[in-house]
């Protein structure tokens, strides 16, 4: 499922108009049924609704959700907060076959009044503003909008909440906290910015007779159930442990040696059919306790932290993982050169390997084989020179950037992941839940990925697919034996095993 810009949005609207001949009238009907359909769902009919009604289109799918609505014998008042004057084009259509319906249409007059009107209502559906908001909002939907955050009532958005940017990048902005949102014909990238987020609620996509086939795609995906079950990697019964990959982890000193053994481990839980862990010596009887299926190089150290090269080479990997837990010595900055100077292999960075990538981002953009960058947004910021806030402010065009720029793949980490591909194509997944906000999710995560690579074609399909893989192995967890709070890492390892029986071969 695409994800869509307001730009990107208005682009499809004239597509179906121009090219496809669907007038937009149909469309406007067609998107009021489907939201009033939603609604059916979610209200009974003994339950008062408020339809808010704006200028634009956003307000003339308000109309048909109006009329819809009564046509059923639902309980609803409708209400015009802008003059008659503002409404233009379809809208005005709508709200000439609203009238004609025999109807009554409210007009506000007095804020006190439409206040009156939400105390007195089980549910108020949004319907003011859509994508085309521009600025701060302005009198008097500010005052509406401040009045019903908060009240009580079930809240609906209609294609966004109003007040709230469709795109990245906005963020002087107020805007109405819906519990609910059922968006026009796609997502909007809003809909995964940490800022923007919340103001969704839970949404769902409605379908508005858009000529789907003919439309210009957007460069961003949502990664979906469908999409896994189309790519994700199949055992052949007659294969052997060589054909599923021999991975290599370069990681861990003595203070942290868990991260690298919890890389390797999902690795090996992910499909991975070898897997030799690189660390130093001190590291390793309690790394090999964790692991007694890995075989184990060493890795020169000073003061339990590793500097040198790695004893026995890094040829005849099909996959490396380089950084966990690796430390931030110069000597550990010399390894992660020589690992992309000499391998030709992918090469999955994450962690500490980050902290170094940033003085090789020009080995990186060199290299024939790919490159995995997976950072969360500390570290992201951290390579690319800015504030965090300023990258979460907008993550796919960061992404885009760095990704472009020096021809890696980005996985930029969060409730909603963004893989990006180094021809900028974007995929978000969107599985896990908080309790992966715990130390080690990171490594763990790292372990799948590098065994994900190594089993599939596609380099984003073994990403998106190990995100999926590592998210929903946390939400089923924290569904049956686990909660949010108590759920460790090496939970997640074990958990692996009943994830991957229910969608792997
Ligand atoms: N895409 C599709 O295929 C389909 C899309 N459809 C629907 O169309 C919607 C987009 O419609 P749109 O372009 O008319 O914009 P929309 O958000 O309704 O309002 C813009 C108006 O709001 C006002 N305004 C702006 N900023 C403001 C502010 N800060 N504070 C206060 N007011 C502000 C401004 O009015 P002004 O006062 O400036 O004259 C302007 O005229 C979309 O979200 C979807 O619901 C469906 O009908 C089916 C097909
Ligand atoms: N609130 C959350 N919802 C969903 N996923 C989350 C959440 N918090 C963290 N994650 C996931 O957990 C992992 C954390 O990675 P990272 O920050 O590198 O952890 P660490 O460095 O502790 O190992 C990422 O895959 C991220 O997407
Ligand atoms: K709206």
């Amino acid at each position: 499922m695409n994800i869509v810009t307001a730009k990107e949005m208005y682009v499809w609207d004239r597509q179906a108009m121009e090219e496809a001949g669907i007038d937009g009238k149909i469309l406007m009907e067609n998107a009021g049924r489907a939201v009033a359909q939603n609604v059916e769902k979610l209200v009974d009919k003994r339950q008062r609704i408020l339809v808010l009604i704006g200028a634009g289109n956003n307000g003339g799918d308000g109309f048909v959700i109006a009329r819809t609505l009564l046509n059923k014998g639902y309980t609803v008042r409708a209400v015009q907060v802008v003059p008659d004057e503002k409404i233009k084009g379809d809208a005005l259509a709508h709200k000439h076959m609203f009238l004609a319906s025999n109807y009554q249409l409210e007009h506000l007059e007095k804020l006190l009044d439409l206040f009156q009107s939400i105390d007195h209502s089980d549910v108020v559906i949004d319907s003011m503003l859509g994508i085309g908001v521009e600025g701060r909002l302005r009198s008097p939907i500010d005052q509406v909008v401040e009045y019903l955050n908060q009240s009580k009532c079930l809240k609906i958005a209609v294609d966004i909440p109003s007040g709230v940017p469709a795109d990245e990048g906005v963020t002087d902005f107020s805007g109405l906290k819906v519990d609910h949102t059922f968006t026009i014909a796609a997502p909007k990238i809003s809909m995964f910015i940490e800022k923007t987020a919340p103001y969704f609620g839970e949404w769902e996509v409605v379908e508005i007779g858009l000529p789907t086939a003919k439309l210009k795609k957007a460069k961003r995906k949502l990664w979906e159930k469908r999409d896994v079950a189309a790519t994700f990697p199949r055992r052949n019964a007659y294969a052997h442990k060589g054909v599923h990959g021999k991975a290599l982890f370069v990681g861990g000193s003595f203070s942290m040696p868990g991260s690298i053994a919890m890389a390797a481990r999902a690795g090996l839980r992910s499909g991975a059919g070898l897997a030799t862990v690189a660390t130093v010596e001190s590291a390793w009887p309690s790394v090999a306790a964790h692991i007694p299926e890995a075989t184990y190089t060493r890795v020169e150290e000073e003061a339990g932290s590793m500097v040198g090269v790695i004893d026995s080479g890094i040829e005849g990997y099909d996959a490396i993982a380089i950084g966990m837990g690796m430390g931030r010595k110069e000597g550990a900055e010399a390894m992660l050169r020589n690992v992309l100077e000499k391998s030709t292999c992918p090469v999955l960075i994450d962690a500490d390997g980050l902290y170094h990538a940033k003085q090789l981002l020009d080995e990186v953009s060199v290299r024939n084989a790919p490159v995995i960058l997976t950072p969360h947004p500390g570290e992201m910021a951290h390579l690319l020179g800015i504030k965090v806030p300023e990258l979460l402010a907008r993550p796919f065009e960061w992404s885009q950037r760095l990704a472009s720029e020096r021809g890696v793949y980005v996985v930029l980490k969060g409730p909603a992941t963004i893989i990006t591909t180094p021809e900028g194509t974007q995929y978000v997944e969107t599985s896990g839940n908080a309790g992966l906000a715990k130390g080690g999710s990171g490594d763990v995560l790292s372990g799948i990925l590098l065994a994900m690579i190594m089993q599939t074609s596609s380099v984003a399909d073994a990403l998106c697919n190990g995100c999926f893989l590592h998210g929903k192995t946390a939400e089923r967890l924290t569904e049956d034996s686990h909660s949010q709070v108590d759920l460790l890492a090496t939970d997640v390892v074990e958990g692996l095993s009943q994830t991957l029986r229910t969608f792997s071969g």
